[in-house]
């Protein structure tokens, strides 16, 4: 089954794609989804994170309290890794089931929804990296509409991500979301013929990176002259 990783930073789109690909009739799995699912009340990955963070994460239903937790590990790194090192790999496990009962119900492909696909390596493990890409102003203005965070919250976050450059010159494919969401929808119906074939081009980098490609095929050697523009040669003059 292929694996495609759909990534981007905070508020490029990620989930307007997701959503775009679903309605293509292409399952999406998302990681911020699993992340919720692995800290529900009552579940082991909950346990272990309120013994590494206390029971101050937790609001009064026995929920985790996700914007006060958000609030200690976007301020301190050693905290947000250590976040990272009880989640990812419970995220990591919950993706193998899910990828297990979509083989088994006959896909062929998958798209995963990663924010941190490029920071935890996983852009080495699918099979191509789609990226959704919008310029930074534009996406904390979209997430602080969505009334979600706050701008520091924001900004804050992506302090934690790796910059949209990188992340471009490392893609396979790149979904231009400056625009509305018809523009949008058009890139990834324009992708999928790509994706459903597994024709996958080099990312940017690499190919500006690498050494300049030889031509296929070698020029023609310039024509040799044609044999019947030699003038022909006078007959010899009658002898005296
Ligand atoms: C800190 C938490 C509880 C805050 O929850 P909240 O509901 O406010 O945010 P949510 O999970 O919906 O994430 C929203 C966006 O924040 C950014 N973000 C989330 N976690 C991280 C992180 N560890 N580093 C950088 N950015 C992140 C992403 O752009 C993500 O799409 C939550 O983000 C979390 O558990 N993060 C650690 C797990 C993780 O790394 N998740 C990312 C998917 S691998
Ligand atoms: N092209 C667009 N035009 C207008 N609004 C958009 C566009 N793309 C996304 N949005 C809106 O911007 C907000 C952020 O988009 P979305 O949630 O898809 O981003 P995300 O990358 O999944 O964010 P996060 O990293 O926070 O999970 C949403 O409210 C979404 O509806």
């Amino acid at each position: 089954m292929d694996v495609y990783g759909l990534t981007g930073g905070i508020g490029s789109g990620k989930s307007a794609a997701a959503e775009i690909f679903e309605d293509c009739g292409i399952p999406v799995v998302s990681a911020d989804e699993l992340s919720r699912v692995v800290v529900t009340p009552g579940s082991e990955g909950l346990g272990a994170v309120v013994a590494a963070f206390g029971e101050g994460v937790l609001d009064e239903n026995g929920e985790l309290n996700r914007r006060k937790l958000g609030a200690v590990v976007f301020k301190d790194p050693s905290l947000r890794q250590k976040l990272e090192a009880i989640l990812h790999p419970r995220i990591r496990e919950r993706f193998q089931d899910v990828l297990t009962t979509l083989a088994a119900t006959g896909h062929k492909l998958v798209v995963y929804e990663v924010p941190l696909l490029f920071e935890t390596g996983l852009d080495k493990q699918v099979k191509a990296v789609i990226l959704v890409s919008a310029p930074e102003a534009q996406r904390i203005a979209r997430v602080v509409a969505r009334d979600k965070l706050t701008e520091p919250e924001v900004r804050a976050r992506l302090a934690a991500q790796l910059d949209d450059a990188s992340r471009r010159a490392r893609a396979h494919f790149i979904l231009e979301n400056d625009k509305d969401l018809a523009h949008l929808k058009q890139q990834v119906l324009d992708l999928l013929p790509a994706l459903r074939s597994g024709t996958i081009p080099r990312p940017a980098g690499e190919v500006k990176d690498a050494a300049p490609a030889r031509p296929a095929v070698p020029p023609p050697p310039p024509p040799a002259r044609p044999a019947a523009s030699v003038p022909p040669r006078p007959p010899p003059l009658p002898k005296p």
